[in-house]
C-alpha cells in the first residue's frame, strides 16, 4: 500500500496535498511527493522522509498551482533506499505527465523489457511504477500523435494500459495542461475513492475517505474496479468503465490493517468491519477458552483497538490499556528491514505494570504477520508480571506472500507459513494462540456490503487472483528480490531486452 491523492480546483493546492498526505500517512513512511500544475507547467517535489520531513516552507512555495497529485510511499517494488523512486514519477511525452502509483505489478519485468524492445523506452529505476507511467504514455501517445487529446482517447488508453498490466494499481495521474486522471485495476484490489467541494466542481481523489473527509471534501463514491475518471481543469468530471471483466475483490487486509478506522473503502467502514472481527474472533476464543480463564483483555496498539473492544465486550470481560504507545514511532510493519522494525517494538510500545502484575491476560491484535511484534509483546507481558499470557489474532494465519502491495513477498520471512498454530504458539511463546478464521472474517465484512462477492484475501489463502509472478520469476525469487529488503528487483530486465 502507498497513498494517494490528486486535486482539480480553482485555488493553490499545495497546502491541500500535503494535508491529504497527512493524513494518508499511515499508508507510507519511507518517501513522499507531490506535483502540482500551473497551466500547462508542472512542479515536483519528493525525497525521503515522512510528510513533515519532506516539505519545508521553501519546497512548499516552489508548488505553485491549482490542480496537482501526491503520494506517500512504502516500497513494494526496487529499492527503499532510493530517492528517486519517490514518486511521482514524470515522463515528458506525451503532453508533460505525471503519476503516482498504490500497488505491485506482477509483470513489470516483462513490460520494462517490452518497453524497451517494442516501444523504445528507456527505463531508469527498478520501480514498478516508472513502468507504469511509461505504459500509460505509450498508449496515450499512440492514439493522439500530434493532434489534441481527448476524453476518448485518455479512456482508450486506459482500456490498453489494463490489457497490458498484472498485478495491484490504483492511480492517479496529471496530463499537464489537461487535467487529472484516475484509475483502479479490474479487481479494484487497492482502494480509490473521490469527493467533492465548493459549487465550481472541484475534485479530489484518494486512496482512502478521510483523506476526503479531513480536508473538507464531501465523499462522493469509490471509483469501480476498471473504471477511468478524468477531471478537465475546467472541473468538468467524464467517468468510464475501461476494463472487459470488472469484478470487486478488494483487498481484505486493507480492513484488518492497512488501512485508518475513520475510512469507509468499497462501502465498508473499517472501523465496523474491525468491530464484526472482534465478534467473529470472540466466538474462537469461546470455543478454546472459558472466559471466566480471562482476568482481562489488552489490546496491542494501535490496529487492534475496535476488535479487542468489540471482543472484550462480548466476552464480558474487562478491556484495559495495558501498552501505552510511544505517538513519535510510526508504524512497524511497514519499516523496511527486519532490524528497524524489532527495536521500534520496543520503542514503540511500553507496557502499564500493573494491568498485567498476577493477571491471566488476553492480549489481542489485529495481525500475526512476521511475529516480530507478537514475540516482543508476549514477553513484555511476562516481564510484567502475567501470569498467564493468551494472544488471539483478529486476522487469520499469514502463511503466504503478497505480491500486490504490501511489504511480505517471501513465505519463509512469515511466522505461519508452512506452520501449525501449535508450532506458531512454540516460537511467539504465548500460553494459548487463537486465530481469526477466515471465512467468518469474510462473511463478517461482506454483510456490510453485499455487493463485495470475494476478497483478495491472498496472503491468508494463497489465492492470486490477479495472477503469479512467472515461474522464472518464482523461480528466481531469491536473487530477483533486492538485497536486505525482499522487495522484488527489475534487475537485468534490461539486458535481456537488448539481448532479444
Ligand atoms: O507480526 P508482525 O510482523 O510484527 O506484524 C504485525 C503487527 O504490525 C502491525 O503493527 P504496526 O506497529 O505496524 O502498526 P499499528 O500501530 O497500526 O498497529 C500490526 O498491527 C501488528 O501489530
Ligand atoms: N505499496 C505500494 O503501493 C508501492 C507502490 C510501488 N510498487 C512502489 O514500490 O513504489
Ligand atoms: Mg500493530
Amino acid at each position: 500500500m502507498c497513498g494517494i491523492v490528486g486535486v482539480i480546483s480553482q485555488q493553490p493546492v499545495n497546502q491541500l496535498l500535503y494535508d491529504a498526505l497527512l493524513l494518508l500517512q499511515h499508508r507510507g513512511q519511507d518517501a513522499a511527493g507531490i506535483v502540482t500544475g500551473s497551466g500547462s507547467k508542472l512542479y515536483m517535489h519528493k525525497a525521503r522522509g515522512m510528510v513533515r520531513d519532506v516539505f519545508r516552507t521553501r519546497n512548499m512555495r516552489a508548488l505553485p498551482g491549482d490542480y496537482g497529485i501526491g503520494q506517500v510511499r512504502y516500497p513494494t517494488a526496487g529499492n527503499a533506499e532510493s530517492e528517486e523512486e519517490a514518486q511521482p514519477f514524470y515522463v515528458n511525452a506525451p503532453f508533460g505527465l505525471v503519476l503516482a502509483h498504490n500497488g505491485n505489478l506482477i509483470n513489470a519485468v516483462a513490460l520494462k523489457r517490452e518497453l524497451f524492445t517494442n516501444d523504445h523506452r528507456h527505463i531508469n529505476t527498478e520501480s514498478d511504477t516508472e513502468v507504469l507511467i511509461n505504459v500509460l504514455a505509450h498508449e496515450i501517445e499512440r492514439r493522439t500523435h500530434g493532434l489534441p487529446l481527448s476524453v476518448d482517447d485518455i479512456f482508450a488508453a486506459v482500456r490498453a494500459v489494463h490489457l497490458r498490466l498484472r498485478g495491484s494499481y490504483a492511480v492517479v495521474a496529471l496530463i499537464a495542461g489537461h487535467g487529472l486522471l484516475a484509475f483502479r485495476d479490474p479487481f479494484g484490489i487497492r482502494p480509490l475513492c473521490f469527493g467533492t467541494a465548493g459549487e465550481s466542481g472541484e475534485v479530489m481523489v484518494a486512496s482512502e475517505s478521510v483523506a476526503l473527509e479531513g480536508t473538507g471534501y464531501k465523499f462522493e463514491r469509490d471509483i469501480a474496479p476498471g473504471e477511468a475518471i478524468f477531471v478537465d481543469l475546467q472541473g468538468r468530471l467524464h467517468s468510464e468503465q475501461c476494463a472487459a471483466e470488472p469484478q470487486r475483490n478488494p483487498c481484505i487486509f486493507e480492513y484488518v490493517y492497512l488501512a485508518r478506522p475513520d475510512s469507509a473503502l468499497d462501502g465498508v467502514s473499517v472501523y465496523r468491519a474491525r468491530l464484526r472481527m472482534g465478534e467473529t474472533l470472540a466466538q474462537r476464543v469461546i470455543s478454546v477458552l472459558p472466559p471466566s480463564e480471562i482476568d482481562v483483555v489488552i489490546p496491542i496498539p494501535e490496529s487492534s483497538r475496535p476488535s479487542a473492544m468489540q471482543l472484550a465486550h462480548r466476552l464480558g470481560r474487562p478491556y484495559r490499556e495495558g501498552f501505552v504507545k510511544n505517538r513519535y514511532v510510526g508504524r512497524t510493519f511497514i519499516m523496511p528491514g527486519q532490524a528497524v522494525r524489532k527495536k521500534s517494538v520496543r520503542q514503540k510500545l511500553n507496557a502499564i505494570g500493573q494491568e498485567f502484575a498476577g493477571r491471566n491476560v488476553l492480549l489481542v491484535d489485529d495481525s500475526i504477520v512476521r511475529g516480530t511484534t507478537s514475540r516482543e509483546i508476549v514477553q513484555m507481558a511476562r516481564e510484567a508480571g502475567a501470569r498467564k499470557v493468551y494472544l488471539a489474532s483478529a486476522a487469520p494465519p499469514v502463511r503466504y506472500p503478497n505480491i500486490y502491495g504490501i511489504d511480505m513477498p517471501t513465505a519463509s520471512e512469515l511466522v505461519a507459513h508452512n506452520r501449525s498454530v501449535e508450532e506458531i504458539r512454540q516460537i511467539i511463546g504465548a500460553d494459548v494462540l487463537i486465530y481469526q478464521d477466515l471465512d467468518a472474517m469474510k462473511r463478517v465484512i461482506r454483510e456490510i456490503n453485499p455487493e463485495i462477492v470475494e476478497f483478495e484475501a491472498s496472503c491468508f489463502d494463497g489465492c492470486y487472483i490477479a495472477g503469479t509472478l512467472p515461474p522464472d520469476e518464482g523461480k528466481n525469487r531469491g536473487e530477483g528480490v533486492a538485497p536486505n529488503t525482499g522487495r522484488l528487483s527489475l534487475q537485468g530486465a534490461e539486458e535481456q531486452g537488448q539481448l532479444s
